[in-house]
């Protein structure tokens, strides 16, 4: 359902990027992992179609997001880790612009949007400013027009930063959720207790490049680690060590 291949980015003479080949399936949910600079953000925006490669390919639904980015750009919806979102519509107003942007018929488009407002708990505050909105519901409004065109994928970066207990709760229940019925999430965070809950597959990022792939109990079970903490600073370990080197 989404695909890299070869997927890279240099800026300058910098590698941010080195030849990243992973795939989510349908029916399946992925994080990714990488410590501070590792290249998560930038794997994420070259894939949905914000940050041009300088090699490679990003793929959702067989569509390449370069060559076909209209089309490419229906497959999924996309969360950014800090959704900028004009303040001086109300909830209301930017789900409408939204659903006008996918054309999703004007009926159509009502509908969905009240089932998302419901759905995010937005309902008593649709028509307010989005200016007047806390960062959690701004996150929680970004979703729902990430999932306007229920898009068979969801593509998002730092999902959970700075939700209550609650929000979390429904956007955990989302990402496990949403891959069911053949759809694909890739998500991009910290925190591990997240990635050993809620995804099917795990991809360790490090300098730009793979360094482990596979669901949490199988990258456990290979590399003899009690938890996804211990793997990940065993195997991230150089990272620290160069950041304690600069400190
Ligand atoms: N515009 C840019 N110009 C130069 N270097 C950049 C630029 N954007 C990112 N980088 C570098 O590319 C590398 C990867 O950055 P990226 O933001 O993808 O990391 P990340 O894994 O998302 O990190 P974090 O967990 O800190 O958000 C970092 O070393 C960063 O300094």
């Amino acid at each position: 359902m989404i695909r890299l291949e070869d997927l890279s980015k240099r800026y300058g003479s910098f590698v941010a990027l080195d030849g990243l080949n992973l795939e989510v399936r349908p029916g399946e949910t992925l994080a990714l992992l990488g410590p501070n600079g590792a290249g998560k953000s930038t794997t994420i925006k070259a894939l949905v179609g914000l940050l041009r490669p300088s090699r490679g390919r990003a793929l959702v639904g067989g569509v390449d997001v370069w060559k076909d980015p209209v089309r490419a750009k229906a497959q999924f919806g996309y969360v950014p880790d800090r959704p900028y979102l004009y303040g001086k519509l109300s909830g209301l107003e930017l789900l409408r612009f939204a659903a006008g942007i996918y054309r999703l018929p004007r009926a159509q488009a009502e509908a969905r949007i009240e089932e998302l407002l419901v759905q995010f708990r937005l309902e008593r505050f649709a028509s307010s400013l989005i200016e007047t909105y806390s960062h959690g519901m701004r996150q929680k409004l970004s979703l729902a027009m990430s999932l306007l065109h229920a898009p068979p994928a969801l593509i998002l970066d730092e999902p959970m930063v700075g939700l209550d207990p609650h929000a979390t709760r429904l956007v955990k229940d989302l990402l496990r959720e949403y891959s069911k019925n053949g759809r694909a999430v890739l998500y991009a965070t910290h925190q591990l207790h997240l990635a050993e809950q809620v995804a099917d597959r795990v991809a360790l990022v490090h300098r730009g490049r793979l360094l482990a792939l596979g669901s949490p109990k199988e990258l456990l079970h290979q590399h003899g680690s009690s938890d996804l903490e211990e793997f990940f600073l065993r195997l991230t370990e150089d990272a620290s060590e160069s950041a304690s080197v600069l400190a």
